[in-house]
């Protein structure tokens, strides 16, 4: 992996009239990483892909993709960064392979067409015309022809989203393949298994603002609690099983004989509680060490109510 940022957002504030989409939002991004962002609905994550594509004018703040400014100096920048748009950004009447050549041909070494049709399963729709494509084929077309130009950046938004399982993992394929050549991919998605599956760094954007990021693993082992469950024979006395555990160690039975502790789950905690069950006289059936996922992390984050 290389070093540098690719993408350097600093203090990034966007109206929309007397909407603040984007409200001070600071976000680089490694060279040759895969970086998610994260974030409820209207959270401000296309605002501000569209503004690093250059598709925006900031009203605050700055941003730079690969050294350069993306509306002064967006001839530059062009030729070296794809661009998956959620809406497509494609020509509705144009025939699917016409356009993907058409883009492949402003490149001056672009991928093999015929391959990334047949990797993208795009085979069957040669001759089809853009609007007339299936929903996923459409997403497929438009990540063909953000690749097709071996840009050393690329941005997708939402990617994989309404695609079938196997489309999906189709792209996931492509996207590690990026990496391993040294691509930078920018991508938003509101798969938590695709962020945890795809990014080496994930941003968490709520209100317009970046609110946590860092590699998938540290974002779920860091800050609240992990939970350790186990069964055994109801009604164990919980304010004994407590005194032997750290301070902000809680537990509960859940259901008859369904034990959880929450708290700092670890080797210690875990040893601590075998040796009070077996000085009880209770062997456990089950007992289990649950981490937190993305998706705990970002339900924490960011909360559990649906945004506007
Ligand atoms: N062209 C526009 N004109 C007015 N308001 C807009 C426009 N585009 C976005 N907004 C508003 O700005 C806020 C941020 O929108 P944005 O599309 O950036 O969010 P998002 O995080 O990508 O959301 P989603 O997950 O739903 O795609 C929202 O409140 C949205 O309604």
């Amino acid at each position: 992996m290389r070093t540098g940022a690719a993408v350097e957002v600093a203090g990034l504030v966007k109206r929309y009239g007397a909407k603040t989409a984007v409200d001070g939002l600071d976000l680089s991004v490694g060279e040759g990483t895969v970086t998610a962002i994260l974030g409820p609905n209207g959270a401000g994550k296309t605002t501000t892909v569209e503004t690093c594509e250059g598709y925006r004018r900031p009203d605050g703040g700055t941003v730079r993709v690969l050294g350069l400014d993306p509306v002064a100096q967006s001839g530059l920048l062009r030729p070296r960064v794809g661009v998956m748009l959620q809406s497509g950004g494609v020509y509705s009447g144009a025939r699917a392979h016409e356009m993907l050549r058409h883009v492949a041909g402003l490149h001056a070494h672009p991928l093999d067409v015929n391959v990334l049709i047949e990797r993208l399963g795009l085979g069957g729709c040669g001759r089809t015309v853009y609007r007339r494509l299936s929903g996923g084929q459409q997403q497929r077309l438009s990540l063909a022809m953000a690749v097709v130009g071996r840009p050393e950046l690329v941005f997708l938004d939402e990617p994989t989203a309404g695609l079938d399982p196997q489309a999906r993992r189709a792209t996931w394929e492509l996207v590690r393949e990026l990496r391993s050549d040294g691509v930078t991919v920018v991508l938003t998605t509101h798969y938590m298994d695709e962020a945890e599956e795809l990014a080496d760094d994930v941003a968490i954007v709520d209100a317009g603002k970046v609110i946590a990021q860092g590699a998938p693993e540290k974002l779920c082992r860091g800050g609240a609690e992990n939970t350790l469950r186990f069964t055994g024979r109801p009604g164990l006395d919980l304010t004994s099983l407590l005194k032997a555990l750290p301070a902000n160690t809680a537990a509960a039975e859940l259901t008859p004989g369904g034990y959880r502790l929450t708290g700092t789950v670890d080797p210690q905690l875990l040893a601590t509680v075998t040796s009070w069950c077996a000085q009880n006289g209770v062997l456990p059936d089950r007992i289990s060490v649950e981490r937190r996922t993305l998706e705990d992390v970002f339900l924490e984050l960011t909360g559990k109510e649906l945004r506007s």
